[in-house]
Parts: C-alpha cells; sequence; structure tokens
C-alpha cells in the first residue's frame, strides 16, 4: 500500500484485508495471531511484529479502536505498522525498538462498534452487546476491565456511554485481550491503549485518585513528560501528561490500570488529536501529524523502557 493509504481512514472490511495483505507481504516479520471474537462474532486480530527468530523476546503491546468514534486511532495502529516495516534501517528510533522488542498490534479492538460508525452512527462510542435488561446496546470497553470495576467514573446502567459490563471482563472483546495478556504478562514490557482525543499522555491510576507506585517513575523526565517535551519542540503542538485519575477524569474499568496491576508497570494511554475542533471527526488531512505526534511519544517512551530492562 502507497503512502496515500495511510493518510485517510479504512472501513472494517478495508482494514481486514489490509491485515491479511501486510502479512503476506512480509511472511519473516508479520504474524496474525487470532485472540478472539467480537459479540457480533467479527476476529479479533493481532499482528505480531518480529524480526527476530530466536526464543520469545520482551514485547510491547498497543491497542486501538477500543472505542469506536476514535478512527484516529485505528489510523495510528496501521502508521506504525507501515513505519515498522518502511523504515526499519533506516530509521535509527524504530530500527532500536525492534531489535530489543516484539510488537503486538490490535488494530481494532471494537470492530462491531468501528463497523457500526461507518454504517449507522458516526458517534458510537461502546461495543454492541446486547445487554439482558433494558433495550440499550453496548458496554464501554475501557470501564470492563478487573481494576476497581463499576466504581466512580463508570455506570451500571446499560444506557450509559461508560455502562461497565454485567461483570468484569464480561465482554468477549475484553476478555480476549485481558486472556492474552495474562498468557503473555512475562513477555510484555510496556502497554499502549490509543484513543481520541484531547492530546493527552496518561497513565495510572484513572481508577482512583491513589498514586501508582512508580508514579514518579512514569511522569519523571523520563517518561511521559520527555515525550510531550518532544512533542512540542518537533510538532509545536501541546500535549499534557499525567496519572489519568487527576489529568482527565476517574475511570475505573480501564485495560492500562488492570495491566498495570498484572505486572505490566509501563501502562499508558494516549488521547490523540485534536482539543475539540473537530474531535472524534479528526479530518484525514489531519493524520499524518497526529501519527507522527503518537509515534515520537510513543519512541520516546519505548527506548527509555529498552533501557531499563
Ligand atoms: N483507562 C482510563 C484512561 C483515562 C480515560 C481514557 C478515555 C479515553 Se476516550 C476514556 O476511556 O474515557
Ligand atoms: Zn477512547
Ligand atoms: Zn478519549
Amino acid at each position: 500500500s502507497s503512502a496515500s493509504y495511510y493518510e485517510k481512514y479504512h472501513s472494517l472490511n478495508d482494514i481486514y484485508f489490509w491485515i491479511n495483505q501486510t502479512q503476506q507481504d512480509n511472511p519473516n516479520i508479520v504474524k496474525v495471531i487470532l485472540i478472539g471474537s467480537s459479540s457480533e462474532k467479527r476476529p479479533l486480530y493481532v499482528l505480531k511484529l518480529s524480526r527476530n527468530k530466536g526464543p520469545e523476546k520482551k514485547a510491547m503491546w498497543i491497542d486501538c479502536g477500543i472505542h469506536a468514534r476514535e478512527w484516529i486511532s485505528p489510523a495510528f495502529c496501521l502508521w506504525f505498522v507501515r513505519h515498522s516495516l518502511s523504515f526499519y534501517g533506516q530509521n535509527q528510533d524504530i530500527t532500536h525498538i525492534l531489535d530489543n522488542l516484539d510488537v503486538y498490534i490490535l488494530p481494532v479492538m471494537n470492530p462491531d462498534g468501528y463497523e457500526y460508525t461507518w454504517t449507522t452512527n458516526r458517534m458510537w462510542r461502546k461495543n454492541r452487546s446486547v445487554s439482558k435488561s433494558d433495550n440499550c446496546i453496548g458496554a464501554d470497553l475501557n470501564r470492563n476491565f478487573d481494576a476497581n470495576w463499576c466504581t466512580e467514573g463508570a455506570s451500571d446502567d446499560p444506557c450509559s456511554e461508560i455502562y461497565c459490563g454485567a461483570f468484569p471482563e464480561s465482554e468477549p472483546e475484553s476478555q480476549s485481550v485481558a486472556h492474552f495478556l495474562r498468557s503473555h504478562k512475562d513477555s510484555v514490557k510496556l502497554y499502549f491503549s490509543i484513543h481520541s482525543y484531547s492530546q493527552m499522555l496518561l497513565f495510572p491510576y484513572s481508577c482512583t485518585l491513589d498514586e501508582a507506585e512508580n508514579h514518579n517513575e512514569l511522569v519523571s523526565l523520563d517518561m511521559a513528560q520527555e515525550a510531550a517535551q518532544k512533542i512540542r519542540r518537533y510538532y509545536r503542538n501541546i500535549y499534557k501528561y499525567g496519572a489519568g485519575g487527576k489529568t482527565i477524569y476517574l475511570a475505573p474499568g480501564g485495560s492500562d490500570d488492570w495491566v498495570y496491576n498484572l505486572g505490566i508497570k509501563y501502562s499508558f494511554t494516549f488521547e490523540l488529536q485534536d482539543r475539540g475542533r473537530y474531535g472524534f471527526l479528526l479530518p484525514p488531512s489531519h493524520i499524518t501529524q497526529a501519527c507522527n505526534e503518537a509515534l515520537t511519544a510513543l519512541k520516546t517512551i519505548a527506548r527509555k523502557v529498552i533501557e531499563k530492562m
């Protein structure tokens, strides 16, 4: 696919075709792993990028598209894969990362919701599971993980945009991701969940206002602060950074907090462009800069984590 392919938003079927094509074009580097299926039985495909044939290396994980309307998120996962495949050996940052880490990428964690934003309601957020009680559809997958589940910042009302689901991991999508990460928790060292919008680099905790035990390390010059500084310097754009609970809002049951408590101590949620002018409807002409900003932050953090391994 040409460069311009990555400066557009793609339908779900287009992305499934891209996943298959990318694996076929790069059989020695890309492996496709089926980690589960959505409530409407669509496949959840993870791409594994690995430059090494050796034993299981340390790894990093990137999930995109947990919230359906945040189209820049899957666009970033595709952008990252293309950057990794096209610039390995040329760009020293991505070469260093791929020489040290395998990368698991889940381009669309909520395929049913994503499809729904293309066919029916562009502003849909949740998945499309049918709840027993009300006539309302969908749970917020980023409130369905087992981390202070369904406390303040989530809702037990199935009609709410932040409905926490019937119980932790009640949703097939979050259950599939939790299952995969539980079985890879000894090799996965770094976790990224990509969202939009508001331009923030967030880390645990969002489920309480308590500080994570390695809070200083996450916020210090090593990690989030340096990433935000790089974006400001290279792209003249402002990203806030900090613990989610204090920086954006209380949001219990999130993937990043659950991953952190699982023992993956370098866990981040990125809120990409913009700050509200277009919001979730970020125009395709903004994809390049939004993805470059996210790439800069991801590389900065990944390089620091590799140094500490
Ligand atoms: N895991 C919670 C991180 C902070 C909130 C992130 C936003 C992304 Se739209 C949310 O899930 O409401
Ligand atoms: Zn989101
Ligand atoms: Zn958001």
